[in-house]
């Protein structure tokens, strides 16, 4: 567990972060979403006591960072997958972490299987590419066996494979119970993977929820529904307080309302149907239609 309690960064005249309180929980993939500046590369330096908080507070496991014995045992990140020296070999790097560490170095074999590098930990860091380093960063992560682990932009730069890849790493360590705590700007990749959303704007908190309630909160969230008597289930739907519009001869769209409403509605009134489903917004769709409704609700109370 990550929990963040005021947590604040100022560089000059400019809040990076700005009194930023959530809770990252165990056993669960958290999407750390904003735009480029919005703050989340300080935030996760602040957890990892790589920057010091003008104020507030970042505990891991309830401990500060700096107080934890074996960091690489309770916390594991990749914030920049080509910071490692790039003339040692991974498998250098990962036997010298591990003995710095207090961990067995039998574990260096483990990580390498777990992340697919093969003989290429052997190879300079520095010759390793784009996606090997990534393999080879999230080993050095996952070394001390931590019960939280942070990811920057983890699929950057990533092929196809690499991304699939990546995807199910975070959905397994999650399943294992762990923090899986992971920023990116990719929001089709998001929504494929992350369960739950923290999205931040100008280092303010917009949005702490489950990702399947932020898809259904979307305006663009709708029920569609195929029916030869599409004119008389609007007028029934209308009737019932349902917002909905025909898009076709035979096919209406409704919003804001239960499949089940509709359903039932249509039931009532003897209609018969040929389909009945839910047409989900996009994360990309909600995610513009919550940043937008932010910088709104920003200049309003900017009084501008
Ligand atoms: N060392 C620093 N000195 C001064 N300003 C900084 C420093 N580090 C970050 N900032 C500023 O703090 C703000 C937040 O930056 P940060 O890198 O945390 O955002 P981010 O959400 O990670 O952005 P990106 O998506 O581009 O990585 C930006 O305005 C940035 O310019």
């Amino acid at each position: 567990m990550i929990s963040l309690k005021g947590l604040s960064k100022r560089y000059g005249d400019r809040m990076a972060v700005d009194e930023l309180t959530l809770e990252v929980r165990p056993g669960a993939v958290t999407g750390f979403l904003g735009p480029n500046g919005a703050g989340k590369s300080t935030t996760m330096r602040m957890i990892l006591g790589l920057d010091r908080p003008t104020a507030g507070t970042a505990l891991i496991g309830g401990v500060p960072y700096h107080r934890i014995r074996y960091p690489l045992q309770k916390v594991g990140a990749l914030l920049d997958a080509r910071a490692l020296h790039p003339g040692r070999s991974g498998h250098a790097h990962l036997v010298a972490m591990a003995r710095s560490n207090g961990i067995a170095r039998g574990r260096v074999a483990e990580v390498l299987e777990t992340v697919g590098l093969g003989e290429a930990a052997r190879k300079r860091a520095g010759a390793l590419s784009l996606g090997m380093s990534q393999r080879l960063g999230i080993a050095c992560a996952l070394l001390g066996d931590p019960e939280v682990v942070m990811f920057d932009e983890p699929v950057n730069g990533l092929d196809p494979d690499g991304v699939r890849w990546v995807r199910h790493l975070m959905r397994s360590l999650a399943d294992e119970g762990r923090t899986v705590f992971v920023s990116s700007h990719l929001m089709s990749e998001m929504q494929l993977t992350a369960d739950h959303l923290v999205v931040l704007g100008k280092g303010r908190l917009i949005l702490d929820a489950p990702l399947a309630e932020v898809i259904a909160r979307s305006s663009l969230t709708a029920v569609v529904v195929r029916t030869p008597h599409a004119a008389d289930l609007a007028v029934r739907l209308k009737a019932g307080g349902v917002a909905v519009e025909r898009v076709g001869e035979n096919e209406l769209v409704a919003t804001g309302v239960a499949i089940e409403r509709v359903g039932d509605l249509a039931h009532e009134a003897g209609i018969r149907l040929h389909e009945l489903r839910t047409r989900e917004a996009s994360l990309e769709q909600a995610y513009q239609e919550l940043t937008a409704s932010s910088v709104e609700y920003g200049a309003q109370k900017a009084g501008v």
